[in-house]
């Protein structure tokens, strides 16, 4: 494992030693499941399930903290399904979907959700001719309840089409009381206020933990990165991975560690889990 610091290399033993006051934050697309063109054809990488049951052995908790909706995200990452076995072995699995607005976990099995935003209607029925006139008509939007999402991956200059778009939305956005939130090729128009930060740190502070570990990938997991440095300024152990890639890089600087995409991700929490097994074993 290469830790960007020494003190990454200690914020790792201190987490390993006190595991089980640990919760684990992760972000969906980017950082359990790889980044592909279609959006509606993601899906959590194959270790992932058997990994989340792993670290939930191990862990106060684990909760999937994601922009996508909370059932989409379900669907995408097979979390009923790893739900199940997380909940036989005595443990809770979360999900707070939709940048925390929605929260559902594998002991309700429910889906709790806000109202859409106002403004978001007619924010949506300008969208079309918005786009028409910034020369991406074809941008594949994706409507989420809570938010709409305008995608410019598929397009033939995704970055300059991204550029061109980001302004305008913005603009828009905020004449109907709505904020934006950039991301990989994507730019989320959506209710401002909740972001990953005060998901995690809700979600840390009801579990009672004392420690936690998040690994993100784009910028809306910035937020879930101040709130671990905040938790880390109280005192508690605390850990950020990066789950790096050639297009994002604004939050390797602020890691603890940055490793290969997805699959990285799911090495390092293995190996977390394994090392924390290993220090609360029953010696021989
Ligand atoms: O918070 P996250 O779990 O990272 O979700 C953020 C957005 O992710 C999705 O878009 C991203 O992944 C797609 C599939 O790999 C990719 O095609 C797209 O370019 C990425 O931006 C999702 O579609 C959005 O709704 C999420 O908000």
């Amino acid at each position: 494992m290469d830790f960007r610091t020494a003190e990454g290399r200690q914020r790792y033993d201190a987490l390993v030693a006190d595991a089980a006051k640990t919760v684990v934050g992760l972000d969906f697309d980017g950082v359990l499941s790889p980044i592909v063109d279609d959006p509606t054809q993601a899906s959590i990488h194959p270790d992932g399930p058997e990994v989340l049951v792993e670290l939930a052995d191990q862990v106060r908790g684990i909760a999937v903290i994601t922009g996508r909706p909370a059932r989409q995200a379900i669907t995408l990452g097979s979390l009923d399904e790893v739900g199940v076995t997380i909940a036989e072995r005595g443990h809770e699995l979360f999900l707070l979907g939709q940048y925390g607005n929605e929260r559902w976990s594998s002991g309700t099995r429910r889906v709790v959700s806000p109202r859409p935003p106002r403004g978001l209607g007619s924010f949506m029925s300008e969208l079309p001719q918005m786009l028409r006139r910034h020369d991406a008509a074809d941008a594949f939007v994706e409507e989420k309840g809570l938010a709409v999402a305008v995608h410019t991956r598929r397009l033939p200059d995704p970055r300059a089409a991204y550029d061109r778009l980001l302004p305008v939305l913005t603009d828009a956005a905020s004449r109907f009381g709505l904020g934006v939130e950039p991301g990989r090729l994507v730019i989320e128009v959506r209710a401002p206020g909740m972001h990953k930060g005060q998901a995690l740190r809700t979600i840390h502070d009801e579990l009672g933990a004392h420690g936690v570990i998040f690994a993100g990938d784009d910028l809306g997991d910035i937020e879930a990165f101040r709130a671990v440095g905040e938790l880390r300024d109280e005192g508690a152990p605390a850990l950020l991975i990066c789950s790096g890639s050639e297009e994002q890089k604004a939050l390797v600087e602020l890691s603890d560690i940055v490793v290969d995409g997805p699959a990285g991700v799911l090495a390092l929490l293995r190996q977390f889990a394994r090392d924390a097994a290993a220090v609360h074993a029953p010696a021989d």
